[in-house]
Order: C-alpha cells, then structure tokens, then sequence
C-alpha cells in the first residue's frame, strides 16, 4: 500500500542534490523542495520531488501547505532514571551551581525502582518526544552505577531504540567516594565485560562514554577518563564523551585524539579545542546541548564561531534529570537560534543531520530512505524558532506499525 503525501508547502530533505539548484544558502544547507510530495510504502520512501512531478499512489494525504521536515534525531538523552530533582533546578535559579552531585540522588531512586516502573518512566518520555517531532533517540545508562543497574537500564533502553550508550562513567558512586580507582577498574574490567557477554553485536550497549569533569569531584579526571575510553575502544565499541560542561578541560581533545563520535556540551573551549574539533571534521562531531545551559544559568557555547571555524556541530537535548529535564529539540533549536549565532537552517541541520551523523545515520529524505519525518503547524521550518514554545511540530505517522506515541509501550523503529 503506498501513500502520496500531497501539499507540502516546504519539504526539509537535507539532500545536496536539491540544495544546489537554491539561491538562499538556508534553503542549499536544508535542500528544501517547495510544493513537494513524497511517496511512502511500507515505511520506506520511495519518491520525493516537486509535487507537480509525483507518480500515482494507491492513497493519498494532503497535508494543507504545512512544512515537512526529517525527523529530529535527540542524540544525547539519559532518558532511564526516576526520582524527582525540581528542587535542585530551583535552588539553581537562585544561584546554587551544578557540579553533578545530584547525580546520586538520581541513582539512588533508580536503583530503587522496579524494571516495570523504569519501562514506563522511558515509554512515557518517548512519547513526549516523538509527540515534539524526535523519530530517533540515543539514550544513555549512568543511574545504575553497579553491574547489574548499569546492564538492566541499558536493557530497558534497547526496547526503545538501538542507539544505547554505556556510561558507568558518569560519576563515582557514593560507595566508591574514597577508592576511586577500584570503581574505575570495575567498569573497565567487569562492566566491559557484561557488556560482551554474547559478543559485541549483541551487547545492549553501542557506545561507551564518560563524564569527563575535572572541575567536578563526582565526575572523571582526564586521565581516568582516557582509560575508560581506550578500555571501551579496545574491546570494539565507538565511544561518546560529555566534556568541557563546567569548565576548560582536557575532554574535547581527548575525544577528538581517540576519534568518539561525538563530544558533548563543549560549553567551555579554547582555541586549541576549536582547532582540535576542526581537525576532527567528518570524525567527531561536536553536540551543543543549549537546555542545559538554560536549565544551569551557564553561558551559551558559542555555536557560530564553531560552525566558521568548520566544526560539525549537532544539536541534542541531554533529557535528564539534573541538567536539563526537557525533551524537547524545539526549545534546544529555539535556544540555538536566539543564544548561540545559528541560523534557523544550521539549528534544523545540526538537530537532524549532523546528530544523525554522530550516531552512524544517514538523515536525507530521499527514496530508500526510512520514513523518518515529522510535520510543522506552519508553513516553513523558520516557525521552528519564530514561534518558540508553541507546540507545532510533531512527528507523522507513515509508518506501518503503531508508534509510541499513539502507543506508549513500543519502540522508536531505529
Ligand atoms: N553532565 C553529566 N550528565 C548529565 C547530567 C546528569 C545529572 O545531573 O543527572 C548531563 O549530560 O548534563
Ligand atoms: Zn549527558
């Protein structure tokens, strides 16, 4: 059964091959197609192109000149944990700092949580997601802190997507405050280990990260941290890095050095880490996580001078409990815009391309390609930011089997 979505007054296809017929260098970045159609069949698509163009179709939905864009891919969320940290973020709002102590108070809730009531606290964010445009998640464990939480919350991630990160890195564990290094030895030998137990295809984990913070003391040294990474790259996995969060450190070379996917935050760089970024174009990309900032009163990283400097610069929303607790890439694109010297397309691009990018994907409308796509209440992605706050995006379902959020319990289909 194929779908002709018909009326689509703009369509987002982040394809060089539409860009280059553009004049407006937002509309090249994006490869914008206006009065376009695609044609969907069994959750793939098979045709996209100017609506005067398309084939027949065995039905037909006219979607009224409204903007269609590629769906967000939110490639940093912690999306596992219960518990309750609002007061944290207030006593933020009138000036206590963050320094990732509240993590524990995270972790203590989560480990007291039941794998049925942890199922839903993610089934339920999922869905909030999807219902702001997100059609593809990475989520990361880090509220477990032993063998057995660390594996069971990346289990429960896999039932909602294939992007899971180990990061039994995220801070040391209360019980291990003074011998860190025993727990820095427990997650490169036992809990590397569990990761592989039927090999690496199958480990609940593709990615390893580490919360490298020198600033914070619950966080990891640069030197604790590179051999955290090296353990995880030696036994196969990709790796992922939150650095610079809370001040200038080593975590932004460090990742571009061991070639991580990606390095998360960079709210402080220097010179020399722009430079390293720059180098590592096409290997790392940088992931702005403008949320947290908001949610911490931290300065905003400077998202134009990396994105003139070359760098590959993602968007992500970082949903946790601490930081950030919302998961909306809306906002992250409406903050990027306003804070940060993006332009509306480059905040599109980073939040659907590039974080597509980080995670091994290939974010293009264009035929073959899964039916990834979300729709705006409006009639171009400039309404993404024009009218921040107003829930207007949400992600279409031209999928053939439900999604979460028509049905909370089910995955994102990748
Ligand atoms: N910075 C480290 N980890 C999370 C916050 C974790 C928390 O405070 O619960 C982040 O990405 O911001
Ligand atoms: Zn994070």
């Amino acid at each position: 059964m194929s779908l002709l979505l018909n009326g689509i007054g703009e369509l987002v296809t982040n394809d060089p091959v539409w860009g280059e017929r553009q004049g407006d260098p937002g509309d090249r970045l994006l490869g914008i197609i206006r009065d376009a159609a695609v044609v969907v069949s069994g959750g793939i698509i098979e045709w996209v192109g100017p609506a005067a163009d398309a084939p027949a179709a065995d039905e037909r939905r006219d979607l009224g000149g409204r903007a269609v864009i590629p769906g967000f891919v939110d490639s940093h969320t912690h999306l596992v944990f219960a518990g309750d940290r609002s007061a944290e973020f207030a006593a933020r709002m009138t000036g206590t700092p963050y320094d990732g102590g509240g993590i524990k108070v995270s972790v203590a809730a989560t480990r007291a949580a039941s794998d049925d009531e942890l199922r839903t606290l993610v089934a339920g964010r999922v869905a909030e997601m999807r219902a702001q445009g997100t059609t593809t998640v990475e989520i990361k464990s880090g509220y477990g802190l032993t063998l057995e939480d660390e594996l069971r919350a990346l289990r429960i991630a896999r039932e909602f997507t294939p992007h899971t990160t180990f990061l039994g890195a995220h801070v040391v564990p209360p019980e291990y405050a003074d011998r860190r290094a025993d727990y820095v030895d427990l997650v490169t030998g036992p809990m590397l280990d569990a990761l592989l137990t039927d090999g690496l295809e199958a480990s609940p984990a593709a990615y390893v990260d580490v919360f490298c913070e020198p600033h914070s003391g619950h966080a990891f040294t640069g030197e604790e941290a590179r051999v955290i990474l090296e353990a995880g790259r030696a036994r196969g996995f990709a790796l992922r890095v939150h650095g610079n969060q809370l001040g200038h450190g080593p975590g932004v070379q460090l990742a571009c050095e061991l070639g991580a996917a990606s390095v998360d935050h960079c709210t402080y760089l220097s010179d020399a880490d722009i430079d390293a970024l720059a180098a590592a174009r096409g290997a790392t990309v940088a992931t702005l996580l403008p949320g947290v900032e908001f949610s911490t009163r931290s300065p905003y990283p400077d998202a134009r001078r990396l994105i003139d400097a070359g760098v590959d610069v993602a968007l992500a929303s970082d949903c946790n409990p601490g930081t950030c607790y919302s998961s909306s890439i809306p906002f992250a694109i409406a903050l990027a815009v306003r804070e940060m010297g993006m332009t509306p397309a480059e905040a599109l691009h980073a939040a659907t391309a590039v974080s597509g990018r980080s995670l091994g994907l290939d974010r293009r409308v264009v035929a073959g390609a899964p039916a990834e796509l979300a729709v705006i209440d409006g009639p171009s992605h400039l309404h993404l930011s024009y009218r921040a706050g107003v829930p207007l995006v949400r992600a279409l379902d031209v999928l053939p089997s439900p999604m979460p959020g028509h049905a909370p319990t089910r995955g994102m289909p990748n």
